[in-house]
């Protein structure tokens, strides 16, 4: 159903499918909050709160998410912030929540999304970039409602990378970090839980007109062929 959303890859229909500036974006960090706004914690929003971008960045284990975003922020100047990352950096601290992540991850389960959006949140909050990659959430529609109550926005647009699952469980057998969760029986877990949770966001976002497929087999340099326009409709249509 999500794959409705494809979207070509040539410039001139992606710059018509582009959301126009989310107005009400602006209203949210100034105004009307429903839900107790983070940004007013700090007192008045600044210029830099005012014309936040949000992306997600979404796709299955392996997809190669991690691997895109390094190539966007290089090309377009985005802070990279990595759901899984932001946990693991909890998960080796102090944090109460250590033992709970770990055994989360290890099932290959969703961390409560209210530990994870404070994590997003604060790395938010002390970033003076003003555009935002956020790679690997909304997870699960949990995750996706929480991070609407408790930052009030909503993305601009959202990648979603698209591979197949074997070559998604080939990549993450040999990638090689150490991960707990990088290991066949843990595979299992994530894939289903990325189809019975993740699906039904990506499926969300193409309604909303918001959804990037991107064909995530090929090449990396491959696979940026098709996300660099993307991000290049949406420099051109902020100006
Ligand atoms: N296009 C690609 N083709 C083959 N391997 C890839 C590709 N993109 C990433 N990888 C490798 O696959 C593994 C998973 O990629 P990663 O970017 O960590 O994915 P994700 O963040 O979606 O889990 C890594 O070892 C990475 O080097
Ligand atoms: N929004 C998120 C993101 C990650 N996680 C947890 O962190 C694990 C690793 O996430 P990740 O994004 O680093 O994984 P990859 O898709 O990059 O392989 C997930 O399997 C979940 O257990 C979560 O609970 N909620
Ligand atoms: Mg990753």
């Amino acid at each position: 159903m999500w794959k409705l959303a494809t979207k070509s890859s040539r410039f001139l229909p992606l710059l018509l499918q582009l959301p126009k500036h989310d107005a009400s974006l602006s209203q949210r960090f100034t105004t009307g909050f429903p839900f107790h706004s983070p940004f007013q914690e700090t007192g008045g929003i600044s210029p830099k709160q005012v014309a936040t971008v949000i992306t997600f960045v979404l796709g299955g284990p392996g997809s190669g998410k991690g691997t895109q975003c390094a190539k966007i922020v290089e090309t377009f100047g985005y802070k990279h912030l990595s759901a899984g990352d932001l946990l693991r950096r909890e998960m080796s601290s102090d944090s109460k929540y250590g033992s709970m992540i770990l055994n989360t991850i290890k099932e290959g389960k969703i961390v409560p999304s209210e530990v994870t959006v404070k994590l997003i949140l604060r790395e938010m909050k002390s970033s003076d970039n003003r555009k935002f990659l956020i790679d690997g959430f909304p997870r699960s529609e949990e995750n996706r409602i929480a991070f609407e109550q408790i930052i009030g926005a909503e993305p601009r647009f959202v990648l979603f990378f698209d591979c197949p699952e074997e070559e998604m469980v080939k990549r993450v057998l040999s990638r090689n970090e150490g991960r707990v969760d990088d290991n066949i029986d843990t595979m299992r877990n994530r894939l289903k839980v990325f189809e019975a949770l993740n699906l039904p966001v990506i499926d969300y976002y193409a309604k909303k007109g918001k959804l990037y497929r991107i064909n995530a087999v090929g090449t990396a340099d491959e696979i940026f062929k098709q996300v660099r326009p993307v991000f290049e409709a949406c420099e051109l249509e902020a100006k």
